[in-house]
């Protein structure tokens, strides 16, 4: 499992672009039958892409740095399937997990075994108490529809788990995905100093890039983003991106809350 630490603003601020890279970009979480982790120490997230090979079962390990018997003795996960529609058995038990659609998984969980065609994101939190594992299809929940084809940011939001019928103690997570001509995500954008945010960009074209804006409102850096990389965005940092054509992108956040509304404004005219 890679680690990586926690960063101030005033570090970042004097970053060149291959420690920006090697502090806040997820670049090879995806490898064909394998399941890759990253842990950040913003709000001690973990990320995970598994990717099952045709035919076999890929089992959930329990990375060895959590001191822990099974991954979930300490934590929870939302797991969203990037790739085509697959079963993921959590302790025997058996889930279709739809194309953008997420299986909760709850504290005291000993077992997760994922089965191709799926790709699956996971991003893990602490958590305090056990909520049961649920099926979210990638329809339900609460579907928000933002933005304007005048400010090429027209996309639709869905918050598949965001504390709401489907109860989670931290973790909340959901799915954005650009309409066609629309290349910008959460412009205007903001922080929420609560909360740690964690971004994995995909359906971005082989040719296409995503610009993610990062650091303080004030002190902007940039990362260069290809397809099924992700991002770590501390509390501190905006988070917002532009395309070179549209794209997808699952958010995911654990914190001190979980109000999605609390956010603090970064109007585009006080950034630098
Ligand atoms: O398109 C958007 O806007 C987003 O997806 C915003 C994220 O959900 C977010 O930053 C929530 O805090
Ligand atoms: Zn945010």
């Amino acid at each position: 499992m890679e680690n990586r630490y926690a960063c101030a603003p005033e570090h970042v601020a004097g970053m060149r672009t291959a420690e920006l890279r090697e502090r806040f970009l997820v670049e090879n979480l995806f490898t064909d039958g394998e399941v890759n982790f990253t842990y950040s120490h913003h709000d001690r997230v973990i990320l995970a892409g598994a990717v099952p090979a045709e035919g076999a079962q890929l089992e959930l390990p329990t990375p060895e740095a959590l001191h822990a018997e099974h991954l979930f003795d300490n934590r929870e996960a939302g797991i969203i399937n990037i790739g085509a529609d697959a079963e993921v058995t959590v302790d025997g038990q058996t889930y279709t997990v739809a194309h953008k659609g997420l299986l909760y998984v709850g504290r005291g969980t000993r077992s997760v075994t994922f089965s191709a065609p799926g790709r699956f994101y996971l991003y893990s939190a602490p958590a305090h108490t056990e909520y049961p594992t649920t099926l979210v299809g990638p329809d339900e929940g609460n579907v928000l529809e933002l933005g304007e084809q005048e400010t090429s940011n027209k996309r639709t939001l869905r918050q598949l788990l965001f504390n709401g019928d489907v109860k989670s103690c931290q973790v909340m997570m959901g799915v954005t995905t650009l309409a066609p001509g629309s290349m910008w995500n959460t412009m205007p954008a903001h922080t929420h100093d609560r909360r740690m945010e964690a971004y994995l960009y995909f359906d971005v074209a082989d040719e296409a890039r995503v610009i993610h804006l990062m650091g303080e409102p004030s002190e902007t850096r940039h990362l260069v983003v290809a397809n099924e990389q992700a991002v770590i965005s501390p509390s501190w940092s905006v988070h917002s991106g532009v395309g070179t054509k549209a794209y997808s992108f699952i958010w995911a956040m654990a914190g001190e809350n979980q109000k999605f509304d609390d956010m603090d404004p970064a109007p585009v005219t006080s950034m630098e």
